[in-house]
């Protein structure tokens, strides 16, 4: 099996959890960010998880998995802790289906990096199933790397962007901008508003002549 990492909008799609214990509790936690339609299939379920059903985040069908759960589903996440259902669960995806097995590495299509999130930027590993371990492990060297402060950075960039799509300014004086602001300093919210002031400027005068462009 050989993975490609993608991003992936999943709202208003159909993705069927089966099994709700520790790992399907670890995918919901994901997958609640993403405006799907979540569906948990599984006799018990973990506190948290009836806490999201309760909440109506999810839907939770107190049962054991059967063929036509898996029906139209989008995405289907493959969590029980019985090897014999996974393999019926697995065997009920409809075709073009994305699946995560979580107990095998080799089954299923998709897997679950280690990530996590900055505001717009993400930061995700994955080892192909080789060592998840590790994946957490560069994952948490990374959250100290880019800590916190680059939630608002990422919206400086944003802005700054933007911002000089309307200046009118050549490509090559566009790209030097934004290659200046990857220097550390603009992490300092100080040095982002001078910036985004000297930004506005430019594109008002643009804007003022009629030059702006994109
Ligand atoms: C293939 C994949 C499928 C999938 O689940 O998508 C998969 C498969 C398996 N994991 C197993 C075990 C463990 N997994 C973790 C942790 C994580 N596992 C995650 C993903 C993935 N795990 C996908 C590959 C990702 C990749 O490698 O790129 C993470 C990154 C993301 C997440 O789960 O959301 C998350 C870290 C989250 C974080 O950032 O904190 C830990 C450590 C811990 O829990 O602390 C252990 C115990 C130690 C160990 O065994 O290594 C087992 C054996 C089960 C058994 O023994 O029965 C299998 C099955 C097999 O190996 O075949
Ligand atoms: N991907 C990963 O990161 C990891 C994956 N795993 C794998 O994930 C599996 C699940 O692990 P846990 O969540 O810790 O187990 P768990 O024992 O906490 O949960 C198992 C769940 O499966 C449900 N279930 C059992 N039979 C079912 C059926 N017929 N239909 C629907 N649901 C059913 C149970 O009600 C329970 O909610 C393990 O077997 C293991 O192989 C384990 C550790 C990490």
């Amino acid at each position: 099996m050989t993975v490609i990492p993608i991003m992936i909008d999943l709202e208003d799609k159909k993705v069927v959890v089966v099994g709700g214990g520790k790992i399907a509790k670890r995918k919901l936690d994901v997958l609640l960010d993403s405006e799907a339609e979540l569906i948990v299939i599984s006799p018990s379920v973990t506190k948290e998880i009836n806490l999201w059903a309760e909440e109506e985040k999810i839907i939770w069908k107190q049962k054991e998995f059967e063929p036509q759960d898996a029906e139209e589903a989008f995405l289907l996440v493959i969590a029980t802790d019985n090897p014999t259902v996974n393999a019926a669960v697995r065997k009920a995806a409809p075709p073009n289906c994305l699946v995560n097995a979580s107990g095998e590495a080799e089954s299923g299509n998709v897997h679950f990096p280690a990530h996590f999130k900055r505001g717009k930027l993400s930061i995700a590993v994955a080892t192909a199933g080789a060592s998840p371990m590790l994946a957490k492990m560069i994952k948490q060297e990374l959250q100290m790397q880019f800590d916190e402060s680059y939630e608002q950075y990422l919206e400086f960039l944003y802005s700054a962007r933007q911002l000089l799509k309307q200046t009118g300014l050549p490509r090559s004086a566009k790209e030097e901008y934004l290659r200046n602001f990857l220097d550390q300093s603009f992490l300092h919210p100080e040095i982002q508003q001078q910036a985004l002031g000297e930004l506005q400027l430019l594109a008002n005068k643009a804007g003022d002549s009629g030059q702006g462009s994109n």
